[in-house]
C-alpha cells in the first residue's frame, strides 16, 4: 500500500482496488484530476487507511470484486463504522444486480470498467460536491430529529393511512410495538412519531441497531458493565436501557439479537429490571420498547433463532409496513416533499420543480431500497441539479434499470452484454403502452449489433476473422490474436473481466496483451498511429 502525503491542497481519494494495473491507472487519473490518492489493495487495507487518516478521506473509489474483503463487505464495514464518505463503486463483473446491491448498501455512484480518466474525475467531483453539502444537510436534519411527529410522515396510500392510525393508537399506551418491513420503509420514523405522540415525548429516544453490534458486545451495550467486569472493561459503561430510562428504546434489527442476549432481554421485559454485567444487584428501569425487524420473526422462531417467549412478549402490537412498491400512491407525494425539503436545505435559490417525465420514471421504478433510496436519489438530483426542474436525466441510475429507459450508456451496464437484468424484486416490467413516454425516442435505445445470449450463434460480418492474409498465406498467430481481442472488447462492451474469462486468460494477461498490441480498451477499433 502506498500513501501520498505530498498534498497539493486537493481532496483525498482512497482507491481500493486489487488489480495492480487498474490501481495504477486510477492513481494516475486521480492525480491528474488534482486530487491526492491513497491506495489500498483490498478492503481490509482500505479500512486501515481510513482509520489512520480519520476524517481526511473525502471520497472512496471501490472495486466490488476483490479477494479477502469484497466491495459489499467493505461497504457494510463502513456502515458499521458509521462512516458516510461518498463511495463510487467500480463494476465490471456481476453487472447490474451487484450495482443495485451496492447502491442499496449506500454507494453514491458507480462506474463501469474500464473507467476513462474523465469519467472518474467527474464522478469524484460530483461526490465531493455531495460530501460538502450533505454535511450541512445532515446537520439540518439532525436538529429536527427530536421533534419528528406524525405530521412528518408522508402518507397518501390507504396502507400508510392505516399505519398512521395504528401507530397513533399505540402511542396512547406503553404497549410494546414491533414494526415489520423491509429496510428503508420508515420503521424508525414511525417509532419516533409514536414516542413523540406519547406521554414520553421529550424523554430520551435511544436507538440500538442489534444487527450492527459485534455479538460479544451486545450484552454490554444494552445492559452496561461495571469497571473490571471483564478484561478490557477499564471504565464503567452505562447501557442503552439505562440511557433510555423514562423514554423509549428502539431495538432495530431485533431478529439479529444473539440467543443468549435474548434471555436477558426477556428478563428485562418481564421484570422491568436489567442486570448490568459485573453488577451485584439488578436495576429497575422504566423503558418503553419498540422493536423493528426486516425479517419474518415467526420464521426465525420456527428456525430456532428467535425465542418464542420473547417473540410473544415483544410482538403485542405488530405493525407491518408495506414496501414502497406496494403503495406507489405515496411516491409522487414523497418526491415533492423531498424536492422541497432538499432545495430549501441546499439553498438552491429558486423554486425547484420536477418534470412529469421524471415523476413518471420515479413512479415506475420499484425502489428495492424503499423510501431511503428514493430520498437519496432526490437528494443527489437536487444537489447536482442545474435547471428549474429535475428531469429524467437527473436520475441516471434509476433510468438504467427500467426497461424502456435505456440509453447507450445504460446499455453498457449489463455485465454480460445483454440488456440489464432486473434485480430480484427490484423492478416492475412496465407494459410498453403504460411506459412513461419521455424524451427517449426509440432510436436512442440501440439494438445491440449482436445477440450474445449464451448459446445463440452470431453470424454478422463483424464475426469473421480471416485465416489468410492478402498474400494468400496463413496469417500470423499474433495478428489473429490481436484481432480477436479487439473483437472481444467490442463484443463485451469493454467488460474486462468478461473479456478475459471468455478468452480463457487471466485479467493481468489481458492487460499485458492490450499493452503489447497497443489496444485502447475504451476504443478497441482504434489502431495506434
Ligand atoms: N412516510 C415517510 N415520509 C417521509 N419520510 C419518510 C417516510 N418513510 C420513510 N421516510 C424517510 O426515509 C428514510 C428511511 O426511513 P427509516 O430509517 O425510518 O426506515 P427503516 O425502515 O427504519 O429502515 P432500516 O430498517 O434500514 O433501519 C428516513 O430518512 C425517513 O425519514
Amino acid at each position: 500500500m502506498t500513501i501520498y502525503n505530498d498534498a497539493k491542497g486537493g481532496a483525498q481519494i482512497l482507491v481500493v482496488e486489487d488489480d495492480p494495473i487498474q490501481r495504477r491507472l486510477l492513481k494516475n487519473a486521480v492525480e491528474r484530476a488534482g486530487y491526492i490518492p491513497h491506495l489500498a489493495e483490498n478492503g481490509r487495507v482500505g479500512l486501515e487507511v481510513l482509520k489512520r487518516n480519520s476524517g481526511q478521506i473525502n471520497v472512496i473509489v471501490l472495486d466490488l470484486m476483490m479477494p479477502e474483503m469484497n466491495g459489499l463487505e467493505f461497504l457494510e464495514a463502513l456502515h458499521v463504522m458509521g462512516t458516510d464518505i461518498p463511495v463510487i463503486v467500480q463494476t465490471g463483473q456481476g453487472g447490474i444486480e451487484t450495482v443495485v446491491q451496492a447502491m442499496r448498501a449506500g454507494a453514491f455512484d458507480f462506474v463501469v470498467k474500464p473507467v476513462s480518466p474523465e469519467r472518474i474525475s467527474s464522478a469524484i467531483s460530483n461526490a465531493l460536491k455531495l460530501d460538502q453539502r450533505e454535511a450541512k444537510a445532515r446537520a439540518g436534519r439532525k436538529s429536527r430529529s427530536g421533534a419528528i411527529g406524525f405530521d412528518d410522515i408522508v402518507s397518501s396510500s390507504p396502507a400508510m393511512i392505516r399505519i398512521i392510525d395504528l401507530a397513533q393508537r399505540a402511542s396512547q399506551s406503553n404497549i410494546p410495538v414491533v414494526l415489520e418491513g423491509e429496510s428503508g420503509v420508515g420503521k424508525e420514523l414511525v417509532a419516533r412519531a409514536i414516542q413523540a405522540g406519547s406521554d414520553r415525548a421529550g424523554k430520551p429516544f435511544v436507538i440500538v441497531n442489534c444487527g450492527a453490534i459485534p455479538h460479544n458486545l451486545v450484552e454490554s451495550i444494552l445492559f452496561g458493565h461495571e469497571k473490571g467486569a471483564f478484561t478490557g472493561a477499564n471504565e464503567r459503561h452505562v447501557g442503552k436501557f439505562m440511557e433510555a430510562d423514562g423514554g423509549t428504546l428502539f431495538l432495530d434489527e431485533i431478529g439479529d439479537l444473539p440467543l443468549d442476549v435474548q434471555v436477558k432481554l426477556l428478563r428485562a421485559v418481564q421484570q422491568g429490571e436489567i442486570e448490568t454485567v459485573g453488577a451485584r444487584m439488578p436495576h429497575k428501569v422504566n423503558v418503553r420498547l419498540i422493536s423493528a425487524t426486516n425479517k419474518d420473526l415467526i420464521e426465525e422462531v420456527k428456525a430456532g433463532r428467535f425465542r418464542e417467549d420473547l417473540y410473544y412478549r415483544l410482538n403485542v402490537f405488530p405493525i407491518t409496513m408495506p414496501a414502497l412498491r406496494r403503495r406507489k400512491e405515496d411516491i409522487p407525494h414523497l418526491v415533492r416533499v423531498f424536492v422541497e425539503r432538499f432545495s430549501a436545505e441546499q439553498k438552491i435559490g429558486h423554486p425547484l420543480g420536477i418534470s412529469a417525465g421524471a415523476m413518471a420514471l420515479l413512479t415506475a421504478y420499484d425502489w428495492p431500497g424503499n423510501i431511503r433510496q428514493l430520498e437519496n436519489a432526490i437528494f443527489r438530483a437536487v444537489v447536482l441539479s442545474q435547471g428549474p426542474e429535475l428531469l429524467e436525466a437527473d436520475f441516471p441510475q434509476i433510468a438504467a434499470q427500467l426497461p424502456g429507459y435505456l440509453t447507450p450508456d445504460h446499455l453498457a451496464l449489463a455485465g454480460d452484454g445483454r440488456r440489464p437484468v432486473p434485480a430480484e424484486g427490484g423492478l416492475s416490467v412496465v407494459p410498453s403502452h403504460e411506459r412513461p413516454t419521455l424524451e427517449h425516442p426509440s432510436q436512442e435505445t440501440p439494438t445491440p449489433s449482436y445477440a450474445s445470449a449464451e448459446g445463440v450463434e452470431f453470424y454478422g460480418p463483424d464475426n469473421i476473422i480471416a485465416s489468410t492474409g492478402p498474400s494468400g498465406d496463413v496469417r500470423k498467430l499474433a495478428d489473429v490474436e490481436e484481432e480477436l481481442i479487439r473483437f472481444a472488447l467490442k463484443f463485451y462492451r469493454g467488460q474486462m473481466s468478461q473479456v478475459a474469462r471468455k478468452l480463457g486468460i487471466g485479467r493481468s494477461t489481458l492487460y499485458r496483451k492490450l499493452k503489447d498490441y497497443g489496444i485502447d480498451p475504451d476504443d478497441p477499433q482504434k489502431h495506434a498511429a
